[in-house]
């Protein structure tokens, strides 16, 4: 009796999961969001000249309406919730012209068919001949106008081999550009090397989105800062600016409020990934090569486990045979993905 009501209970949640993945993308996204336990709110950057409303997608995506304040042309940053872009467009009143992919990724890129069938006539940028519906393939520096905006591809391979940054000026303005970074710099993190080497996320980190002007704010692809900063902590214990930001962090997030944007001034004060060249970062991986220190830091995030952080109970109620990790079985759930392929980094 009591085999036939596990088995019985099994084939119910086997039947749940399974339904769960072919369900639509925006109900896996609220399915996620309740099993998360707080519903993410949208929010504004407010400029002069720019305008930027930070979407929640999926369970922990961001999606970006970067808005021309002087001509109202807009542009999408990895649209994967297209309905909620719909109604972003409709609320401000602009006019969609562009997207920007920041990678091929599903979770950033699966939405642009839909969007191109609902925008007839939009520019899809991107770094990949993998990217859903490209119409313009981009490379380092290539530069554009969006209205009176500039924006600057910026060619960061690693987290896959095309990724693509996107950095926005406004010509003669005080106040801050933007810069879009995909799934390279989270903040207080960075992305899984899926496609690329340590030396290519040195380059992308330092060289590159390094070298922008401090006070450019960061636009990332996930809500990822509380883990980020737990590992940031492991890395660095006695760093107070990590304690209090990650303090921050939980209160942001637990009130269903965005930890984006931050600024490149400060990821240099706690994002270990950023921090290579910094003495306690370098005593941590035993390396004083900085690319080594990235190397080692990669290698220790991927293995990182958050021991304080439990997800909610219900939310490793997925059975599924051979998921070994609760956390796991959550990703592989709210994202739709195929656990081996999502394992591979081949989605
Ligand atoms: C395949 C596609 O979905 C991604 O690459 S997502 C970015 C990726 N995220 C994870 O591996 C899940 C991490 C976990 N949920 C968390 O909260 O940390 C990634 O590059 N993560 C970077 C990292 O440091 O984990």
């Amino acid at each position: 009796m009591l085999f036939k009501s596990l088995a019985r209970g099994a084939c119910t949640l086997i039947g749940a999961a399974t339904a769960f993945k072919l369900a639509p993308v925006d109900v896996r996204a609220q399915a996620a969001a309740l099993l998360h336990g707080a519903v993410r709110k949208s929010s504004v950057v407010e400029q002069a000249n720019m305008r930027v409303e930070l979407l929640p997608a999926l369970s922990d995506n961001y999606m970006y309406l970067l808005i021309d304040v002087d001509t109202r042309e807009a542009a999408v940053v990895d649209p994967v919730e297209p309905i909620k872009v719909v109604e972003a467009v409709r609320k401000h009143g602009v006019k969609l012209t562009t997207i920007l992919t920041t990678h091929h990724h599903w979770d950033h890129a699966s939405g642009n068919e839909k969007m191109v069938k609902l925008f007839p006539g939009l520019k899809v940028y991107g770094g990949d001949d993998r990217v859903d519906a490209i119409t313009k393939k981009v490379s380092h520096s290539h530069s554009f106008k969006l209205g009176s905006l500039g924006v600057k591809c910026l060619f960061t391979p690693c987290h896959t081999t095309g990724h693509i940054c996107y950095y926005v000026t406004k010509e003669n303005s005080s106040e801050p550009s933007a810069v879009f970074t995909g799934d390279t710099l989270f903040v207080a993190g960075c992305g899984k090397f899926f496609e690329g080497t340590a030396e290519q996320m040195y380059k992308a980190l330092i060289g590159i989105l390094g070298s922008l002007p401090p006070e450019t704010r960061v636009y990332c692809g996930h809500e990822y800062t509380v883990s980020n900063l737990k590992f940031a902590r492991h890395v660095e214990p006695d760093n107070e600016v990590i304690q209090k930001k990650l303090e921050w962090a939980k209160e942001k997030c637990s009130n269903g409020e965005a930890t984006v944007p931050s600024t490149l001034a400060e990821e240099f004060t706690f994002n270990p990934f950023m921090r290579v060249k910094e003495e306690g970062v370098q005593k941590f991986t035993g390396e004083t090569d900085p690319i080594e220190v990235l190397r080692v830091l990669r290698r220790e995030k991927d293995k990182f486990k958050k021991a304080k952080e439990r997800l909610p109970p219900h939310a490793c109620w997925v059975w599924s045979g051979g998921f070994s990790d609760p956390e796991i079985q959550f990703q592989s759930l709210e994202q739709g993905t195929d656990f081996l392929n999502y394992q591979g980094g081949k989605v």
